[in-house]
């Protein structure tokens, strides 16, 4: 079995032992990175492609002949037309819930950087605004405690449930909108409608996946609902919320900060409406929320998994239903 790695160096792999995946094939070829413009050529004598965010499309199953299985190095799998893979009979796995301890960190350190104002008082203590100051302290702008507050939680899977068992230690109130019921072991909280959920939430935190159905799901309409104070967390996908219409929101003050971990176009090359917005109470971070040593060991140990439960012909975490 022939695989092909096609962007390595997007899991830092100087401080994980990825050999391991590399030995659950025969044989491979590996590349740190891989322009569009090479996918085909690269992928055409693969049996196994692992890709972390290298976008699969129709043409490259149509094209890859030997091709029987894609591993994708991440949970999300919106880089990948799961439809024309399974057209072409090519199985696609995914790795489940191998960062949800470093999501929900990153999402916990968001809420609380948020709402404790963070960068403002950052920034005011570079100015030398304490410095000058005629009290001991800076308390402008407002301190909010999570105690008591609600948060809301869209799509309510393992990094979701985790950043509600967070939210829930602080002492909040906790209310999720999932696409589908859920077992009484996930103990799902009240589920509501988005539009019953949006005006209650404090915090409002994004862990469903970017599809069809969620693309542009938190529009103007949706920010307009929200609390003026209301804090937005987006670790899952750019493209769940409308980046123009949440710049508008925070620079009209319709709620009141935002954590954003994901873009639509990363690295974001052509520019962003959200890092060009100068909103005192905005963080953006570069799409590594996931990426703690650990989570990424994880991932490979899963994906090591992934391959050879394949190989025996009982393919676990396939994504496509192929
Ligand atoms: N920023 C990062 O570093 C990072 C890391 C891991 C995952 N992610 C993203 O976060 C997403 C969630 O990760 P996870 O591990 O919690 O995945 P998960 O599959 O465990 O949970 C996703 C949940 O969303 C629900 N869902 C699906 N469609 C929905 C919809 N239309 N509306 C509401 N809920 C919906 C699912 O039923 C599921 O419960 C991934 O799809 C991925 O895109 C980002
Ligand atoms: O989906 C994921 O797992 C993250 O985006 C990291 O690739």
């Amino acid at each position: 079995m022939h695989g092909v790695f096609l962007d390595l160096d997007s899991l830092a792999p100087a401080d994980v032992n990825w050999q391991k995946l590399r030995n659950a094939v025969d044989s491979a070829d590996v590349f740190p990175h891989t322009p569009a413009a090479d996918i085909a050529e690269r992928i055409a004598g693969a049996d196994v492609v692992f890709s972390n965010k290298v976008q699969l499309k129709r043409e490259h199953f149509a094209s890859a002949k030997q091709l029987k299985l894609v591993v994708v190095l991440a949970t999300g799998t919106n880089n990948i037309d799961l439809a024309a893979a399974a057209e072409f009979g090519v199985t696609v796995c995914n790795n489940v819930a191998y960062s949800s301890i470093a999501l929900v960190e990153h999402s916990a350190m968001l809420i609380l950087a948020l709402m404790r104002q963070l960068p403002s008082y950052h920034a005011a203590v570079q100015q030398g605004q304490w410095q000058t100051h005629n009290q001991f302290c800076l308390l402008n702008p407002p301190i909010r405690q999570l105690s008591g507050k609600t948060l809301g939680i869209i799509g309510y899977g393992a990094s979701g449930q985790g950043v509600a068992d967070f939210g829930r230690a602080m002492g909040m109130n906790i209310l999720a909108w999932q696409s589908r019921p859920g077992t009484d072991a996930e103990r799902i909280p009240p589920r509501l409608a988005l539009d019953a959920l949006l005006p209650q939430c404090d915090v409002l935190s994004i862990h469903c996946p970017l599809n069809e159905q969620t693309r542009d799901l938190i529009n103007f309409a949706a920010l307009q609902k929200m609390k003026p104070d209301a804090i937005l967390i987006n670790t899952a996908r750019g493209g769940i919320v409308n980046e123009a219409d949440l710049a508008r929101a925070l620079n009209e003050d319709l709620i009141g900060g935002a954590g954003v971990d994901v873009l639509t176009e990363e690295p974001p090359r052509n520019g962003n409406p959200l890092l060009s917005c100068k909103h005192p109470n905005l963080i953006v971070t570069p799409h590594n929320a996931w990426g703690s040593r650990e989570a990424r060991q994880a991932l490979i140990d899963q994906s090591v998994r992934v391959v050879a439960a394949f190989r025996r012909g009982e393919a676990i975490n396939i994504v496509n239903g192929c």
